[in-house]
């Protein structure tokens, strides 16, 4: 069963084509990765698949099973990593926070505020938010970015939980995280060729 799919899906960023004709399909307990080099279009197809924002052309079939952990955390620094974990929980409604402060080991740190954590902790509190969506679709921009080794691990061994359950995950990443049932779709030959300025359109 497809818990995802886009067909020849096209996107923009700031008004400027960046991606066009992109289809593809992610089943359940499956991975996709997104390569292509700095600035090919993976983060706004990102954003677009997790309905952030809305496509040029082609449809999305699952924006409502996505949980989308981008670049920015999304954290609120007042409150503290149970808090924020609790909160999530509360927008999702689900229940218990447990197994997330377990699989990022955010235990030590669950009464400290957001806002006081290092870029890698807050970068494994954002992972950690994923769980407790009870979304089956995982999202991620660059999810490893700030993590040292041993969180790698953690996030990777997450994400082959997750698949394991039955969900699946779209992933922009660099690295190799080493998962199983991973496809790869390289965005790079679906470049969009530059377009006439959208006001010109009425003087054709
Ligand atoms: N806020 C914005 N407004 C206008 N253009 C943008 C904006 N953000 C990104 N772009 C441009 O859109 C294009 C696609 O960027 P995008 O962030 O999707 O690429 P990416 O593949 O995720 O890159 P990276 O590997 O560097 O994260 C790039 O040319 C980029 O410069």
């Amino acid at each position: 069963m497809s818990l995802l799919s886009a067909s020849a899906l096209s996107v923009s960023r700031g008004g400027v084509p960046v991606l066009d004709g992109v289809s593809f399909t992610l089943g359940a307990g499956r991975a996709l990765v997104l390569r292509g080099p700095n600035g090919a279009g993976k983060t706004t197809l990102l954003r677009t698949v997790a309905g952030l924002q809305p496509p040029t052309a082609g449809a999305v079939d699952g924006t409502d099973r996505v949980a989308y952990a981008g670049h920015a955390d999304g954290l609120k620094a007042m409150l503290s990593v149970s808090e924020n974990l609790t909160f999530w929980a509360a927008v999702f409604a689900t229940r218990g926070i447990d197994a997330a402060l377990d699989a990022f080991e955010l235990r030590e740190l669950a009464d400290r505020p957001a806002g006081t954590l290092s870029a890698g902790q807050k970068r494994r509190l954002g992972l950690a938010r994923l769980l407790v969506t009870g979304r089956p679709v995982w999202v991620l921009d660059e999810p490893t970015v700030s993590l040292d080794t041993a969180s790698v691990a953690l996030f990777a061994e997450a994400v082959r939980r997750h698949l394991g359950q039955g969900g699946a995950a779209l992933v922009a990443t660099h690295i190799d995280l080493g998962l199983p049932e991973t496809d790869t779709l390289d965005v790079t030959p679906f470049r969009a060729a530059p377009r006439a300025a959208v006001q010109d359109e009425a003087f054709l």
